[in-house]
């Protein structure tokens, strides 16, 4: 009879080797797949706030990265050269899972022999995420577990769900210098006081505020981003004719996202042995 209830909790899910770890709180929702500790579902008031592509197959990632949702990039932002991948490997490896309870899930990622022969060094990283009625927030700490210094970069490549991406507004950005990808990184000064959407737009800011609105998102709402250890903002949407270049996105999906990515990009951090960086975001509905 043992092995009828073993055989029943596997198939339920109830064993240890569960891809989806789900909070529950006060009304609210959260999900997050272990492949990358990506947080795949975000429910406030029962509608969905994260954005997912329908082109992923979540039982078949095979090593590959998970698209929509609160990707988290590290050791390296987008291109890191030939052989390695794009965004670094923290969202294309199957992080443990330490705990979840009360609303939060806990996550650890170390280094391998995979990750070493990406990036050299000894690691870890502890990553929270913890789920409030209106809020859902990441807590990223990296440890430098090695006897050398390392370098990195970090961001959360969040997902915003939208009901149409030319409807929302952005805010905060006014006044501040961005490297605009669309047009090979050129260097520009905004000069918006609030951001509106209406074309294919990959600008990464550096050095901005705390606090950013992201307006009319779903039913009208506002979806507030507070980020700290995360002085960048990447802004990316990539339009009707750019999304036809991405195999893990459908080409209707562009009006569903816009992606406001909470980062530490432009330049590295460096972290000496024994040390450690923390890196927060909280997304709240207003
Ligand atoms: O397709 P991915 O590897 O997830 O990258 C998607 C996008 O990520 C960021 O927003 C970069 O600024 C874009 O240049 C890139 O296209």
């Amino acid at each position: 009879m043992l092995w009828l209830l073993l055989v029943a909790l596997a198939v339920k899910g109830g064993s240890a080797d569960d891809d989806v770890v789900t909070l529950r709180t006060d009304g609210a929702e959260a999900s997050i797949h272990r492949q990358g500790a990506t947080v795949i579902s975000w429910k406030v008031g029962s509608r969905e706030r994260l954005f997912l592509s329908a082109a992923n197959k979540l039982d078949q990632l095979n090593g590959t990265h998970i698209m929509g949702g609160v990707p988290v990039v590290f050791p390296k932002f987008a291109d890191w050269g030939p052989n390695r991948p794009f965004h670094g490997f923290a969202r294309i490896s199957r992080w443990d899972l330490v705990k979840a309870e009360d609303g939060k899930a806990v996550f650890e990622l170390k280094d391998s022999e995979v990750t070493r022969g990406y990036w050299n060094h000894t690691f870890r990283l502890e990553y929270s995420v913890t789920l409030e009625s209106k809020q859902l927030r990441s807590d990223l700490r990296i440890f430098n577990t090695s006897p050398t210094k390392f370098n990195f970069e970090v961001l959360y490549h969040t997902f915003i769900r939208v009901q149409d991406v030319r409807n929302i507004t952005l805010t905060g950005l006014q006044g501040l210098e961005y490297q605009d990808k669309t047009r090979d990184f050129k260097e520009s000064t905004e000069t918006r006081d609030v951001l509106k959407i209406q074309d294919f737009t990959d600008s990464i800011y550096e050095d901005t505020p705390m606090v950013h609105n992201i307006t009319n998102t779903i039913d009208g709402q506002t979806l507030k981003l507070t980020k700290s250890g995360l002085p960048d903002l990447v802004v990316w949407n990539p339009w009707s004719e750019e999304i036809k270049t991405f195999s893990d996105l459908q080409p209707n999906e562009w009006t569903d996202f816009v992606c406001a990515e909470a980062g530490h990009v432009v330049s590295q951090i460096e972290l000496l042995p024994g040390c450690d960086y923390q890196a927060t975001q909280t997304l709240s509905i207003l």
